[in-house]
């Protein structure tokens, strides 16, 4: 089967957002005007047809990514969703993984939200090419130069104005489009999917022209020839040649280009969808996919192209009830074929391709092959999961993971029944396969089973799912914040693990050094016992594993600590790794003991929309929250207050704020560090885990 478009008319886009800008309408309305809906779905009813999963319809928020496939203007675009909702940071993440560029959509009257500007830095940190698509131009209030102000002020781009506004709020009714320098006006009757050309009305001229100049040096800036001709010669570039500029700063990151309309009133899709084709890259305008050897740190890569080696990412795993798992799989060389065999050089396991399919927003299709550039769901590979590369095996390859972000807040969860409990472990197994940003433990010493993850709501969405997919019945704790422990100094320690048991003796002696590392670090270990054999290492290996799980101030899992094996010593007879494993449990509790062992707190960055007369109280509060102000802006009429405050202390906010504020203060909150917790609050949570 041949490709049925050439890799220069693929365009793999998301579509990002702060919640409620209007991502899912947006969507919709692609999907409508490219063919692929047959039906306009609304988000306020729940028919999106994007939002098929029954938690997503009834809470009206986009929660997992479905990735979607439609045309334009002969070129194939993939489209894949993600969430606007900071919970699901993995879900943007792992879209953002796979993307080749991104419309980014705002709320032509908040402007740049802080989620926007979270996802907008996930972005940077893939290199995401993107272009800025300014909603909501029908609201009271809708401001678009100030949208386009605080792209530059708050994200630090150079926003590229491409178009202008043709009337606001419910005078709203179409665009200047300022690279053909022409106007075009929708007509309403027909669900926006009619439209005119016009000239530029003449009230407009003025403003358009000095947009346009603007618009051309931003550009000319970018190409000395052009700028030469322009500069020498009087010449502008023709049309063409300035979209070919564009793309061009787009495409390396220089310029975002910036447009607008209102999704809900059916206006400015179709030019959107234009500039999608026009300036966002191809698959082979990304160039090769970097990677690695499967053993080593040798790096490799492939080509975008179908003759190359097959090399793919799965990005996402999900369980569907007709055709069982699918994996999402972003192909980035060479071809796949049913029937074929695939590698998976993270499990080493080999997988074999037993159905494809096509996704479409409500509809799949089965397909024999996929090519390059493709995004392309697997049935049925059960050891797959997300983040995983899936390659040719004779050619392996590990391609880059994805980030995964610590989980902040935790519950725990107990079956109901003997029955629940196997139901249970089956349904988190299946679900922490999906999503690598929720943690499953089991307390050692309580036996009970901890959930960890990103927020309430992502925790709250998991306990749904596995009680209504997975039909498990148990019961849930509250939520309670997932501490952290570390050391604040140095400590070494030399211990010896020396037993009798029976006839059997055991002997092991090590010393550790643990020291603090920086936020962030993780765990590390270093071996420097040079006489300890390999297997007695090992030892100490699993025994550090094993006891960096719960640390000595309350049991939390430790962090940003180095662990260094200086040295040891056997016993002819005696010594085995498991007693070399004991002993390091042993010997890393002594030594973080000595170390000044601290309890970390997750921090949230708190941002509150309040009006002017509830700013006192929303500051007082946030300071017996143990708040910090970092900042007080004002837009609009509104107040702005930001700041960092403990997750313990934030717990129910959303009610203190709408009592405090009448309903009418907004907050959005995201995890920002770990920091060490004062002495009287730690001895609080110490108390309540003993
Ligand atoms: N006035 C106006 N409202 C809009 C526009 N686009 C979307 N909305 C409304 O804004 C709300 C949020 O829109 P959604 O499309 O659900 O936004 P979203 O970004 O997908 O939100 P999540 O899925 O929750 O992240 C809905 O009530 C829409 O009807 C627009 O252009 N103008």
């Amino acid at each position: 089967m041949p490709r049925s478009h050439a890799l220069d008319r693929y365009r793999n886009i998301g579509i990002m957002a702060h919640i409620d800008a209007g991502k899912t309408t947006t969507t919709e309305r692609i999907l409508f005007y490219t063919g692929k809906s047959y039906r306009m779905g609304e988000v306020n009813d729940g028919t999106a047809v994007m939002d098929w999963m029954e938690q997503e319809q009834e809470r009206g928020i986009t929660i997992t990514s479905a990735a979607t496939t439609c045309f334009w203007r002969d070129h194939r675009i993939n489209i894949i969703d993600t969430p606007g909702h900071v919970d699901f940071t993995i879900e943007v993440e792992r879209s953002l993984r796979v993307l080749d560029g991104a419309v980014a959509i705002f709320d032509a009257v908040a402007g740049v939200e802080p989620q926007t500007e979270t996802v907008w830095r996930q972005a940077d940190k893939y290199g995401v090419p993107r272009m800025a698509f300014v909603n909501k131009m029908d609201r009271v209030g809708a401001d678009f130069p100030n949208c386009v102000a605080m792209m530059t002020d708050r994200l630090g781009v150079k926003p590229l104005v491409l178009q202008i506004p043709i009337g606001v709020e419910a005078g709203f009714s179409g665009i200047v489009d300022l690279v053909a320098m022409r106007a075009t006006i929708w007509k309403a009757e027909t669900l926006g999917a009619e439209f005119e050309h016009t000239d530029i009305p003449e009230e407009l001229a003025e403003t358009a022209a000095s947009a346009r100049q603007t618009l051309l040096e931003a550009v000319l800036d970018l190409d000395e020839a052009a700028m030469a001709a322009y500069l020498e010669r009087g010449e502008e570039p023709a049309p063409n040649a300035l979209r070919g500029l564009i793309r061009k700063g787009t495409i390396t990151g220089a310029v975002v280009p910036v447009l607008c309309g209102s999704a809900f009133r059916n206006k400015g899709i179709q030019p959107m969808l234009d500039a999608v084709v026009d300036y966002l890259p191809a698959p082979n305008d990304i160039g090769a996919i970097k990677g690695h050897a499967v053993s080593g740190d040798r790096s490799e890569e492939r080509p975008a192209n179908d003759s190359a080696p097959f090399a793919g990412l799965a990005f996402k795993v999900m369980n569907d009830p007709y055709v069982g798992t699918l994996t999402f799989c972003r192909i980035y060389s060479g071809t796949a074929t049913v029937g074929d065999w695939m590698l998976n050089p993270v499990k080493g396991e080999r997988e074999k391709i037993g159905r494809m399919l096509l996704m479409h927003a409500n509809s799949r299709e089965d397909i024999e092959r996929a090519h390059t550039g493709d995004i392309v769901a697997f049935a049925g590979l059960e050891r797959t999961a997300t983040g995983d590369t899936l390659c040719d095996p004779a050619k392996p390859i590990v391609l880059e993971r994805l980030d995964v972000p610590e989980p902040v807040i935790e519950i725990v969860v107990e079956p109901r029944t003997e029955a629940d409990q196997e139901k249970m472990a089956a349904a988190l197994n299946r679900l922490s396969h999906e999503d690598p940003s929720m943690r499953v433990s089991v307390d050692r010493e309580s036996g009970q089973t901890v959930i960890r993850g990103m927020g309430e709501l992502h925790l709250d969405i998991v306990v749904d799912r596995m009680k209504r997919e997975f039909r498990v019945d148990a019961s849930v704790g509250t939520p309670k914040v997932a501490y952290r422990e570390t050391v604040l100094r140095a400590a070494e320690v030399d211990h010896t693990h020396a037993r009798q048991t029976g006839d059997r003796a055991q002997f092991a002696r090590v010393t550790l050094k643990v020291e603090a590392l920086e936020r962030g670090a993780g765990f590390v270990f270093e071996n420097r016992a040079v006489t300890l054999s390999r297997d007695f290492v090992a030892g100490v290996q699993r025994g550090l594993e094993a006891a960096k799980d719960s640390g000595v101030v309350a049991g939390y899992p430790v962090v940003d600590v180095k662990v260094t094996l200086a040295g040891g010593e056997t016993h002819d007879v005696d010594s085995s790794p498991l007693a070399f494993e004991l002993a390091a449990r042993a010997a890393f509790r002594e030594a973080m003991t000595k170390a000044a062992p601290a309890l970390l707190e997750p921090l949230m960055r708190v941002e509150i929309i309040t009006p002017d007369d509830y700013m006192g109280d929303v500051i007082g509060d946030l300071n017996g929250r143990r708040g910090q102000i970092t900042g007080m802006d004002q837009r609009g009429n509104a107040r702005i207050v930001t700041g960092l405050v403990p997750l313990a202390a934030m717990f129910g906010y959303v009610n203190s704020l709408r009592s405090m504020s009448q309903g009418r203060a907004q907050y959005s909150m995201q995890f920002d560090h770990y920091e060490p917790v004062p002495q009287a609050i730690a001895d609080g949570v110490r108390a309540k885990v003993a």
